[in-house]
């Protein structure tokens, strides 16, 4: 990572310096939204921002200040996590109500280095966690996700069974913490964790659990797609999963989760939205070397496709594992994955996204979402009634 700074000589001379940065910053800024609206003059900057994040209902995304935030704010500060809000609007309808959520997505680093025990490491990322759910729940937030495994370190470059301690069954140690929150705020969240199916052979999964918000469990969903990709060996440890595309409704609109590489499976995506999911979550641990430019593109394309929002959430940092290991490509051993690179956002059915979270701080993004947007769309575009699924398929 390079930051270029200007400097004028005495002579008058401006002379350019590149500094490196190991901080996972864009160029010291902490996501390209920022790095570009430093950069840009406004009127520059606004034309871009209407390209690259789109308009909904004809004008940029609007930032929101949620009042019942003032504490989420404070404690944003103390605890050092960014926090931003936007609200996605429909356009009003004449026969139906408005159908507005409040959405949350968390993203966050390791709270202990990978040679603590187990144990230290588990409940240091829950203390870690802690301020940040709350934060959520005292700003009204009604659907909340996690990323990727968030109750561990993402050991699965390592291809060593250790890590598999971490595993839990879907109604264990990190669910009970969470539905705690749950009940508290009334508050859906969607818990992606290493999952050991105690009743099924203690097999391994990787799952996300579907908290209701009276901290019911209401269902899980396995990963549909696991990776063999760079330093990504998650088929060492659970293979493909076997929920199908499950929807769930829950009181505050039918979601479903994507988790991480399903994300490069249109009809992955496809399937959710056929089976009638409003917002899809895609909880993910990826790198910058890897996915980058990938990653605003894929959601959004799928927000698009299928009328429906996306939220995508990214783990943040670096994390480095006791052992080296290498990617089977003949380059030098490592210990580390590469800068997992946060910018977790939203995509919305219109075309527009939220900026995105910090590329290298904890985070929460809150938006504000009418899902009555998902139809209106599907009435404009009419890619539902367009598809030809069975001709594309050769179905009868
Ligand atoms: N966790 C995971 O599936 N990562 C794969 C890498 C990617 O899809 O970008």
């Amino acid at each position: 990572m390079e930051k270029t700074q200007e400097t004028e000589a005495d002579n008058g001379e401006v002379k350019v310096e590149t500094k490196a940065l190991n901080d996972g910053s864009l160029c010291g800024y902490d996501s390209l939204h920022s790095l570009l609206k430093a950069n840009l003059k406004p009127e520059l900057f606004q034309e871009v921002n209407r390209v690259l994040l789109g308009l909904n209902c004809g004008r940029a995304i609007d930032n929101i200040a949620l009042p019942e935030s003032e504490c989420a704010k404070a404690v944003s500060s103390e605890h050092d996590f960014d926090l931003k809000a936007f609200c996605f609007h429909a356009d009003k309808e004449l026969l139906r109500a408005p159908r507005i959520v409040r959405v949350g997505l968390i993203q966050n680093s390791i709270a202990l280095p990978t040679t603590a025990s187990f144990l230290d490491q588990k409940r240091a990322i829950y203390q870690k966690l802690k301020p940040i759910i709350e934060a959520a729940g005292a700003s009204g937030v009604n659907i909340l996700c996690l990323q990727e495994a968030w109750m561990m370190p993402f050991a699965f470059c390592t291809r060593e069974k250790r890590w598999c301690e971490f595993a839990e069954p879907v109604d264990g140690e990190s669910t009970q913490f969470l539905q705690d929150f749950a009940l508290k705020y009334n508050m859906v969240i969607i818990s992606p964790i290493l999952e050991r199916d105690i009743n099924h052979g203690e097999t391994i999964w990787n799952t996300a659990v579907i908290i209701g918000n009276h901290g019911n469990i209401i269902g899980k969903h396995r990963k549909n797609h696991i990776p063999r990709v760079g330093d990504f060996n998650e088929s060492t440890y659970y293979i493909e999963g076997n929920t199908g595309h499950p929807v769930f409704e829950t009181v505050y609109g039918k979601i479903a989760v994507n988790i991480c590489y399903g994300r490069h499976h249109p009809l992955n995506w496809l399937a959710f939205g056929l089976n009638g999911a409003e917002i899809v979550f895609n909880p993910s641990a990826t790198v910058g070397e890897l996915s980058e430019p990938m990653w605003p593109i894929e959601a959004r394309n799928a927000a698009i496709a299928n009328s429906y929002f996306v939220g995508s959430i990214n783990r943040v940092g670096t994390e480095t594992f006791p052992n080296p290991f290498t990617s089977g490509d003949g380059k030098p051993q490592h210990a580390d994955f590469g800068h997992f690179y946060g910018s977790s956002h939203f995509s919305a059915p219109d075309a527009s996204c939220t900026p995105s979270l910090s590329r290298n701080r904890d985070g929460l993004l809150i938006t504000d979402m009418d899902l009555n947007l998902c139809r209106q769309l599907k009435d404009k575009w009419g890619f539902r009634m367009t598809a030809r699924f069975t001709a594309a398929f050769g179905l009868n």
